[in-house]
């Protein structure tokens, strides 16, 4: 995220690991995590509140308290993903923070060191997003998880470090984070806190996100959900919540892909900034500290790419497999498909994201029929869009009634 940190300073090394972390667990050993995720969704979805039947909920508030408690457990593992008051406090800090960001975006360049932190401060003060009130209690549980690990590191019960090939177990990343810093001093505890604070957006807020624009697509869709319903009877309800059963719902794949296609999270992809003069194939040569970042949006409303580009077609991405396409999985990256980026920094958590919205979309349709009940063609985005970044329509709400 450039941007983000002190200018001249770079990435933190800690950002620099986290990807291969993320890739040696959640990617590698995905397997491990379905079961306990699985769970977190059914643990979720009971506590709807449903009244004759039917429940009415904020579309992306279902998302966000699904993605929130599942991803939980592999950021901080079975106990805290079950601490509602912790919960609540990582959801309000990434909405926090998006809101603080939004706003700093308003004040000049110039004024920012003297009235950015400020303004932030201001813009969430008093409302649940106050980044700072909910910062001040996932801090604590932060402190008390740690304290733990620590306690285990030195009665010798060993450390997750060592066991990311070695057991059964999933590993915790905060937990892995902690012990490489304390055990190897490779950073601080500081900076294991603030990559935990940006891991929690860049997994939950995204899939959140992804997983919102899908269900509103399959409540304004309807004809998809018997065929979608049919593959999940077929292979989900045969082979139960594992990685071979989400690989194998390829419809499903393919409606996410299409919904992530016309509702990608940003507009820009592949952010780069580069550390020296670099010439392009085409001549043109960018300067060192130049920020350049791909249009990601507009590339997949392209015709040049996509046939009918604005129209939704949820089953695009197995038709062109069935031609004989590459890159037609939703995990797939490709030129034409940035949602997740390119390159060697395309986002490690996309299988990851992937599975858990196929859990979600299996039990969903499985026990609910899905309706909007409001506003059938309000926009996605909410009023906090603007620049590249889009923020969902809270006000967007979703009935899921008892089948
Ligand atoms: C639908 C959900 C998600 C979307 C749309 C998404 C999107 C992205 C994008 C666009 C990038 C930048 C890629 C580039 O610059 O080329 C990225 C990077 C990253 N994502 Fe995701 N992501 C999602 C889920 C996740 C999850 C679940 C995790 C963690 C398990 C995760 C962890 C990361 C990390 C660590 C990076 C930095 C990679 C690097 O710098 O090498 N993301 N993601």
């Amino acid at each position: 995220m450039p941007g983000y940190f002190p200018k001249g300073r770079g990435w933190p090394k800690i950002a620099k690991s986290t990807p291969g972390l993320i890739r040696a667990t959640v990617y590698k050993h995905l397997h491990r995590y379905m079961p306990a995720m699985n769970q977190a969704i059914i643990s979720q979805l009971q506590t709807l509140d449903f009244k004759d039947g039917e429940c009415k909920i904020g579309c992306f508030d279902l998302a966000y308290s699904i993605v929130a408690r599942s991803g939980s457990f592999a950021l901080v593992g079975s106990r805290l993903s079950q601490n509602e008051e912790y919960l609540k406090a990582a959801k309000d800090h990434i909405l926090g923070m998006i809101v603080t960001t939004r706003v700093q975006f308003l004040v000049p360049d110039c004024l920012k060191p003297y009235i950015g932190g400020l303004i932030g401060r201001l813009a969430t003060l008093g409302t649940s997003w106050d980044m700072h009130a909910s910062r001040k209690i996932m801090l604590r549980h932060f402190d008390a998880r740690a304290a733990e690990y620590h306690a285990k590191i030195f009665t010798g019960n060993g450390s997750s470090e060592t066991n990311l090939n070695g057991t059964d177990n999933p590993v915790e990343i905060f937990q892995w984070l902690y012990e490489s810093s304390v055990l190897r001093e490779r950073w601080t505890y500081a900076e294991v806190i603030g990559e935990m604070l940006l891991l929690q957006f860049a997994f939950i807020y995204t899939t959140s996100y992804g997983l919102y624009g899908a269900l509103v697509e399959l409540a304004r869709r309807p004809e998809y959900i018997s065929p979608l319903r049919e593959e999940i009877d077929l292979i989900f309800s045969e082979m139960g919540p594992t990685v071979p059963a989400c690989d194998g719902m390829v419809l499903m794949d393919s409606f996410l892909k299409e919904c992530q296609r016309l509702n990608p999270p940003s507009a820009l992809s592949a952010h780069r900034v580069c550390i020296s003069d670099l010439k392009l194939s085409n001549g043109i040569t960018l300067k060192q500290g130049s920020h350049v970042a791909v249009p990601s949006g507009v590339i997949q409303r392209s015709s040049e790419h996509y046939a009918n580009p604005d129209a939704f077609d949820g089953f695009r991405f197995v038709k062109r497999a069935a031609a004989g396409a590459k890159n037609s999985r939703l995990v797939d990256l490709s030129p034409d498909y940035l949602v997740f980026g390119m390159g060697a920094h395309a986002c490690p958590g996309r299988w990851m994201a992937s599975a858990l919205m196929k859990l979600v979309f299996a039990h969903i349709l499985v026990q609910y029929d899905i309706l909007l009940p409001n506003s059938a063609s309000a926009p996605l985005t909410g009023s906090l869009s603007f620049e590249e970044f889009y923020v969902p329509n809270f006000g967007l709400k979703i009935a899921l009634r008892q089948r």
